[in-house]
């Protein structure tokens, strides 16, 4: 077996909110290399750790993280849509694998995927069918969290897994870094806007376009005296990369969710599947890590990075 980590933002507002056209080639020459490397490396699986933002998961049934035997992206954000190439034998064997370590694993023969899953395996790969694909939704966006030990441990496990098949594979954990998109709260939400974080699945072109239209607008402030969202926490950023770098990823078991949510904002939780991605690697054996490129992009909502990896 032979292993490839990439670990990157996602954010709908590329392309839609852009910073200066300095940035916006700054990040397409990162991301242009770093398809180049995947197309090198030519992964027989991709293992694909992401969050998802209430369109395949909602609150009347919100597992920690699930296993994909198969995927359909909802297109939102004019990512592509269509079924995702699982190998849903794979991930079968790779849930049971989860459930026989301990891991109370959920299992989906049937998830939607957003942009939190597809912008990333678009840009790493062109397309959402090019090589066979494990998804595994970590939850990131809908509190309650499991404490990140948890997830972990969970990477651990699915690295363990990995290193027994005689493939070439492709980690990639998808999110964060620091940042604060206008998503609801179910605790301070009024009834309707629970009732769609309950069950707000298949959503209506008009409510998929006023919540687009809505993340925009958050884009055009955000950072700003204006905005009521948390900013962006470079110094969080540039700490956590460091700690992946480092390797010592046990660290992440004391991380602090709540503070975390303070002082970096409420999805900065989506690093959750960065943390897995590394945990698999390290379940491999020591790794080498380098940071491709980092910047906070107030017009994006994000702390935006990149980070590479591969065994040492
Ligand atoms: O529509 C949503 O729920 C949030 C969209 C969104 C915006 C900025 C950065 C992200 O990571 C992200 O997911
Ligand atoms: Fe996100």
């Amino acid at each position: 077996m032979s292993i490839m980590l990439k670990c990157l933002s996602h954010t709908p507002l590329r392309g839609r909110n852009d910073p200066g056209a300095d940035v916006v080639a700054e990040v397409d020459a990162v991301l242009t290399k770093a398809r180049a490397e995947v197309e090198a490396f030519d992964p027989e699986l991709i293992l694909i750790f992401a969050p998802d933002h209430y369109n395949g998961l909602f609150y009347d049934l919100m597992p920690p993280f699930v296993v994909a035997t198969a995927a359909e992206s909802v297109g939102d954000y004019s990512t592509l849509p269509g079924t995702l190439s699982v190998d849903a034998e794979l991930a079968l064997e790779l849930t049971k694998h989860l459930m026989d370590n301990d891991l109370d694993i959920s299992l989906s023969h049937r998830l939607q995927v957003d942009h939190g899953c597809t912008q990333t395996l678009e840009e790493m790969t062109g397309s959402l069918t090019r090589y066979p694909v494990i998804p595994i939704i970590i939850n990131s966006v809908a509190p309650p969290f499991v404490p990140y030990r948890r997830i972990r441990k969970l990477g651990e496990a699915v690295g363990q897994f990995l290193a027994g098949l005689n493939k070439r594979v492709l980690i990639l954990g998808t999110g964060g870094l620091s940042h604060e998109p206008p998503v609801p709260l179910l605790a301070e939400s009024p009834a309707e806007v629970q009732e769609f974080l309950i069950c707000g699945r298949n959503p209506t072109p008009e409510a998929r376009a006023a919540r687009e239209a809505r993340t925009i607008a958050a884009g055009k402030i955000y950072g700003s005296e204006l905005c009521q969202q948390t900013p962006l926490n470079a110094a969080w950023d540039e700490a956590f990369i460091e700690l992946l770098l480092s390797g010592e990823l046990d660290q992440v078991d004391e991380f602090d969710i709540q503070q975390i949510s303070a002082e970096a904002g409420r999805s900065t939780h989506e690093v959750r599947t960065w943390v897995a991605a590394f945990a698999a690697l390290a379940a491999v054996g020591p790794y080498q890590a380098r940071k491709d490129y980092y910047r906070p992009i107030n017009e994006w909502i994000a702390g935006y990075g990149v980070v590479s990896a591969t065994p040492a």
